[in-house]
């Protein structure tokens, strides 16, 4: 079917006069409306605006312009129905076969902070959506374009097929569009929701719609009897993990993706050249160091064994020499910032391995969220940053300057680690990290004992609990073990047993009155 007749309605006028000139070449008599039309009119472009069409004046500052029987009919109207063609001859309206449109910039305005309620509404389209359920609704025989990055592929296919688009395109299209509405209207409805009464913004909305799109299917999920899917947040992703790019290797399966988010989150939060090495979402080594190089030695070095597999994160461009000594060791995935050519070209010898480059530290979430049975539980994310002048010494011993450093380090990794967690550290590197345990006195052991399989000396090192001790023991293992430092949040009921055990043991404790709780 040759497309006869279109409509342009657009807010967001990128391409469009380049589209619709070569529109005008295939011979598609345009309709369009106020601010649209003028702009093709001054382009030399020839277009009927919307109110000569329907003999009907564009009213009530724009909310009627397309809103008529000669507009919708001519959309909606099914041409294989005798019953539809007749109808459509006896009102004597022509059909529409093209609707080019995007809708009122509502997601922009009240982006805004000082968008008032009445501007967002006014930014409610509703002509816009009407056009774009009418077009897709008819895809059999109707286009609809709601892109402007869609443009070339519409003019490629109606410049190659004598001005029509095949079936296939055209439910592509109204799929899309469907997509679009559904977008839009969630928008509106989070905003609207998370108003009071007074017109106060709360912090999370009645009604949560939440938009994604599919990325890539995965092969399987967190074990093979299972199906799953990567999905990408829809909006303001530039800068996401979700929006990595792959230079070479395996497809990423969802348990990469899953310990590869834990890595390159925990990485981003140093300012010094840092690597973090992730196994089953916990990191088993991170280090800082002058070089990427000596972080990756030092973070590899607090426990070989768990490394084996692992998934690598650095926070800089990675060379030669580093990816030359990260393929001495068996590895999933390696994450950075940038990889130079040489680099590139070292690791190309073990193309399966997965190597990732993200744009560095541009996102964050607004919300976390945890599937539940039948349920969500959302909150905001964990993106506190110790500050130095934060810190409470409790202890008669007083921490030195370097030790407080290796505490701010010991705190930020133990943000990561899963609870009950404890960190042990020296001289920007963890010796011993104790995760995922059901007490935290068992999370102290495990951390010596790992600390003393990978041979590193925890005397005079820093420790890490990522929440208060309910008790002294697990204050006493970290002293028997060879602490001299540690930093816990505060704010049990026993603190003063815990602090009396810190003096007792010759022990500087700081408070940090947060804690990290990772589940
Ligand atoms: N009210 C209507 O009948 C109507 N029809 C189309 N629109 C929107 O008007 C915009 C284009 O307006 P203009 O061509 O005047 O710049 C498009 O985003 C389109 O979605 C309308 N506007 C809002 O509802």
């Amino acid at each position: 079917m040759t497309i006869k007749q279109a409509l342009i309605s657009v807010s967001d006028k990128t391409g469009i006069i380049e589209l619709a000139t070569a529109l005008q070449k295939l011979k598609v008599v345009i309709i369009s409306t106020g601010g649209t039309a003028k702009l093709l009119q001054e382009a030399g472009i020839s277009v009927t605006e919307a109110s000569d069409y329907t003999g009907f004046p564009e009213m009530l500052d724009g909310r009627v312009k397309t809103l008529h029987p000669r507009i919708h009919a001519g959309i909606l109207a099914r041409m294989d129905l005798p019953a539809h063609r007749q109808a459509m001859e006896e009102v004597q309206i022509p059909t529409i076969d093209l609707v080019i449109i995007n809708l009122y910039p509502f997601t922009q305005t009240i982006a805004r902070p000082d968008c008032s309620l009445e501007e967002a509404i006014e930014n409610i389209d509703i002509g816009g959506p009407t056009l774009i359920r009418a077009a897709a609704k008819n895809f059999e025989r109707v286009t609809v374009v709601t892109d402007p990055q869609d443009y070339t592929a519409l003019l490629t296919q109606m410049q190659a097929s004598n001005g029509s688009v095949n079936a296939e395109q055209r439910f592509q299209f109204a799929q899309k569009a469907f997509s679009h509405t559904a977008r839009y209207d969630a928008a509106i409805s989070n905003y609207l929701t998370a108003l009071d009464p007074a017109g106060q913004r709360k912090p999370f909305p009645d009604q949560l719609n939440l938009n994604f799109s599919l990325a890539q299917p995965l092969r399987y999920g967190e074990n093979p009897h299972q199906q799953a899917a990567f999905y990408r947040e829809v909006l303001d992703i530039s800068g996401s993990l979700a929006n990595y790019d792959q230079i070479q290797g395996k497809a990423l399966s969802y348990n990469n993706i899953a310990d590869t988010d834990a890595a390159w989150a925990c990485v981003q939060t140093f300012d010094k050249p840092a690597c973090v090495i992730v196994k089953h979402a916990n990191p088993c080594g991170v280090a800082i160091a002058d070089t990427l190089l000596a972080a990756y030695e030092k973070a590899f070095a607090t426990d070989p064994v768990s490394a084996f597999g692992g998934i690598i994160a650095l926070n800089r461009v990675v060379e030669a020499d580093l990816a030359k000594a990260i393929l001495n060791q068996f590895v999933e995935v390696i994450i950075a910032p940038e990889f130079t050519p040489e680099a590139r070209l070292a690791l190309a010898a073990k193309p399966n391995i997965r190597v990732l480059t993200v744009l560095q530290g541009t996102h964050a979430n607004h919300y976390d969220l945890k599937r539940v049975d039948g349920g969500l539980l959302v909150q905001t994310p964990d993106n506190f940053n110790l500050a130095i002048d934060q810190l409470q010494c409790v202890t008669q011993l007083q921490p030195t300057p370097l030790q407080i450093a290796d505490c701010l380090f010991a705190w930020r990794v133990a943000k990561f680690v899963k609870s009950n967690t404890i960190v042990f550290c020296a001289n920007g590197q963890t010796l011993g990290i104790g995760a995922g345990q059901m007490s935290r006195v068992d999370s102290a052991r495990i951390a010596s004992i790992k600390a003393e399989q990978a041979r590193l000396d925890l005397q005079g090192s820093v420790v890490a609990s990522d929440a208060f001790f309910p008790f002294r023991d697990g204050l006493d293992v970290l002293a028997q073990a060879g602490a001299k430092v540690v930093i816990q949040p505060g704010g049990s009921i026993r603190d003063d047993e815990v602090i009396a055990a810190a003096d007792e043991q010759g022990i500087a404790m700081l408070f940090t009155g947060i804690r990290h709780f990772r589940h």
